[in-house]
C-alpha cells in the first residue's frame, strides 16, 4: 500500500512513530543498554518499548553488579508488548545467560510469522572494560540466528564469536563467512576496534547474500564511546522500522554514530555517552562507500572488472538542470529542441548498438546545434564516439561501463540512485549530477525499489545538492511538479508528462511554471 506521495505507508506516515523494541539490560549510568536504546529510538523518530533482561550497577568506570531478570519476567514483558504494541523492528542487546537466549529463541519461534527485522548486538564487554555477558561459548547466540536479520559484532566480539584472530581484512571476511555458515543472514563487522587494520580510519564490513560492501570514514578521536554498540544497533532497528532498506539504514546509522561521537563528552570519570544529534542531514557526516576495485575494497576481496576514474567528471555548465525530458527517439529530441528544451535525454532501450548508432549520432549533432545538454542513456560507447554532452547510467552500469573512459573523454556523467546507499556510491565517483528516484509510482519503468516519496526526496536533496546537482525522477507530472520543486531540487526529469501530453509546449510551460513558482534552496555550490 502506498500513500499519495508514493511512499510506502508505515505507522510513521500515518502520523504515528514506528514501534521499536529493545530487549536488553539496564545501564544505571544511562549511557548504554536500555537507556541508550530508548534515547536513540526517540531521537530518530521511533517509539521505544523495553524488555529488560537484566539490571547492571554500572557507571562510566565500572560494572559492579549484573543481575538477571527472571526468564519468566522477560517472557512476560515480551507477551504484554506483543499483545498491544507489536514492533516494526527489534533490537537485542545484553542477554544475561544461556537460559535467556534459549527462552528468547523459543519465543521467536512461536511468533515467527509476525516477526519484524531483528538486530542482534552480541554484547560481551562494556566500554568500561567490565564483562557483561556471563556466557562464554562462542556459539552462544547461534540459537537466535534464524530470527535475526543482522548481527553487529565489534572486533572483539567477532573474534570471540568465531574463535579467530582478526589481524587482516581477509580475516574479517573469513570470520563473517563463518558466521554465515552458522546461520547469520547478514553481518555488520564494525570497524571501531580495527585501528590496527586501518590506522586513523573506521572501516565497517557488511555482508549478506544480497550485498557485500564497506563503509569507511575517519576514526573520531574520542574516548567517549560508551554505548556506541547499543546506539548503533538501536538506531539500525529504528531506521529499518521506518521502511528503509538495510543498506540505506546502515548509511544513516553510520552517520548518526559519527555525529554522536563528535558530540560526546565525559559525564563521569570514564568514557562519556554519545550525543543525541537527530537524523543526520549533511553528507560530510556520512561514510564513504569504497567502490569495488578501489584499494580498500580490494583488500576485502571486492574486485571490479573495469578501472575506476581518477578524476571527477566534467561539470555541467549550470548548477540546476531545470526541466529534463527523457525521450525514446531522435524525432522527440528534435521536437523538444525546437521548443527550446535545454536539458534532455535520449533513452532507447534494448536495441543493438548498430541499430541505434545513426539515431544517437544525429541526436548528438542536433543537441550541439541547439547548445543543449543531451545525455545519452546506456550507450556510453556511442556517446563517447560521437561526442555527446553527457551520459546517463544506472547503478548496475557502474560495475560494467568504462567510467574512466567516459571521464577521459570529457563527457558529463549522470547516475541513477534510489536511496542513501546508492547516493554514497554515486558520490564516490564525483559525477556531474545525481538522479533521485523514483519519487512516485510510475508505469514507465519496472522499478525494483520502492517509491521514495517527498519526505525522503527532501532529505536526499539536502544531502546531495551542496555537492552536486540533483535531479528528481519518476511519476512526476504537472500536478506534482510544484511539490517536487519545493524540495529544492534543481531539476525534474519526466517521461510521460511530456510524451503523453495533449500539447507538449503547454506541458513544458506548466512544468516550468510550477518549478519557478516554488521556493528554492540556495544554488548548488559544488565542492570538489
Ligand atoms: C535523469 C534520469 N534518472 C534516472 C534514469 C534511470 O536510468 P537507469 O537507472 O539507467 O535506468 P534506464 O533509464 O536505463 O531504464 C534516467 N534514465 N534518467
Ligand atoms: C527512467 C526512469 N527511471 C526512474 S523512474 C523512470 C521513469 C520515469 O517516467 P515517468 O516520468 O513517466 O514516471
Ligand atoms: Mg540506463
Amino acid at each position: 500500500m502506498t500513500q499519495s506521495d508514493g511512499a510506502a505507508v508505515s505507522p510513521q506516515t500515518l502520523g504515528k512513530p514506528p514501534i521499536v523494541w529493545t530487549i536488553a539490560g539496564s545501564d544505571s549510568g544511562g549511557g548504554a543498554g536500555i537507556q541508550a536504546d530508548l534515547l536513540t529510538m526517540r531521537d530518530l523518530g521511533g517509539h521505544g518499548c523495553s524488555v529488560i533482561t537484566c539490571i547492571t550497577a554500572q557507571s562510566s568506570v565500572a560494572v559492579d553488579h549484573v543481575e538477571a531478570v527472571s526468564v519468566k519476567g522477560m517472557l512476560a514483558q515480551l507477551d504484554t508488548l506483543w499483545a498491544d504494541l507489536p514492533p516494526q523492528a527489534i533490537k537485542i542487546g545484553l542477554l544475561p545467560g544461556p537460559a535467556h537466549i534459549e527462552a528468547l529463541a523459543d519465543w521467536f519461534a512461536a511468533h515467527q510469522a509476525g516477526l519484524p527485522p531483528v538486530i542482534l548486538d552480541p554484547v560481551l564487554v562494556a566500554s568500561s572494560g567490565g564483562m557483561l555477558n556471563v556466557c562464554e561459548a562462542s556459539d552462544q547466540f547461534d540459537a537466535l540466528l534464524p530470527y535475526v536479520e543482522v548481527i553487529t559484532p565489534n572486533g572483539d566480539e567477532l573474534a570471540a564469536l568465531t574463535g579467530m584472530v582478526i589481524d587482516s581484512p581477509a580475516a574479517v571476511v573469513a570470520a563473517c563467512q563463518q558466521l554465515h555458515q552458522r546461520g547469520a543472514r547478514a553481518v555488520l563487522a564494525k570497524g571501531g576496534h580495527f585501528d590496527h587494520l586501518h590506522p586513523g580510519r573506521c572501516v565497517d564490513y557488511f555482508s549478506s547474500a544480497a550485498l557485500t560492501t564497506l563503509f569507511d570514514g575517519p576514526r573520531i578521536a574520542t574516548q567517549h564511546t560508551h554505548g556506541s554498540g547499543c546506539t548503533l544497533a538501536s538506531a539500525l532497528a529504528t531506521v529499518l522500522a521506518q521502511g528503509y532498506v538495510m543498506e540505506d539504514a546502515l548509511a544513516v546509522v553510520r552517520a548518526y554514530l559519527h555525529n554522536g561521537l563528535m558530540g560526546a563528552v565525559a559525564l563521569g570519570a570514564g568514557p562519556g555517552p554519545l550525543a543525541r544529534t537527530g537524523w543526520p542531514q549533511r553528507l560530510d557526516s556520512f561514510p564513504t562507500v569504497p567502490l569495488p576495485g578501489s584499494e580498500l575494497a580490494r583488500a576485502y576481496g571486492l574486485e571490479a572488472s573495469v578501472q575506476l576514474p581518477q578524476q571527477p567528471f566534467a561539470r555541467c555548465d549550470v548548477s540546476a538542470l531545470g526541466i529534463y525530458p527523457v525521450v525514446d527517439s531522435v524525432e522527440w529530441v528534435e521536437r523538444l529542441l525546437a521548443l527550446g528544451v535545454k536539458t534532455l535525454q535520449l533513452r532507447i532501450k534494448d536495441k543493438s548498438p548498430e541499430a541505434v548508432s545513426a539515431d544517437i549520432q544525429r541526436a548528438i549533432v542536433l543537441g550541439h546545434q541547439h547548445q543543449a545538454r543531451l545525455f545519452i542513456n546506456d550507450y556510453w560507447q556511442l556517446a563517447i564516439e560521437h561526442g555527446a554532452y553527457g551520459v546517463h547510467l544506472g547503478q548496475e552500469d557502474m560495475e560494467t561501463a568504462d567510467l574512466a573512459a567516459i571521464e577521459r573523454a570529457g563527457l558529463r556523467l549522470g547516475l541513477s540512485t534510489h536511496g542513501y546507499y546508492e547516493i554514497l556510491r554515486a558520490h564516490a565517483l564525483k559525477p556531474s549530477y545525481i538522479a533521485l528516484g523514483h519519487i512516485f509510482p510510475t508505469p514507465t519503468k519496472e522499478m525494483p525499489s520502492a517509491p521514495q516519496g517527498l519526505a525522503r526526496l527532501g532529505r536526499y536533496v539536502a544531502l546531495v545538492q551542496p555537492h552536486c546537482p540533483a535531479v528528481a525522477i519518476g511519476g512526476i507530472d504537472v500536478s506534482r511538479a510544484y511539490q517536487v520543486a519545493q524540495s529544492g531540487v534543481g531539476s525534474i526529469a519526466v517521461v510521460r508528462a511530456v510524451t503523453q501530453a495533449d500539447d507538449v509546449a503547454v506541458a513544458l510551460a506548466q512544468l516550468q511554471q510550477a518549478f519557478e513558482s516554488a521556493p528554492t534552496l540556495e544554488s548548488v555550490d559544488a565542492e570538489r
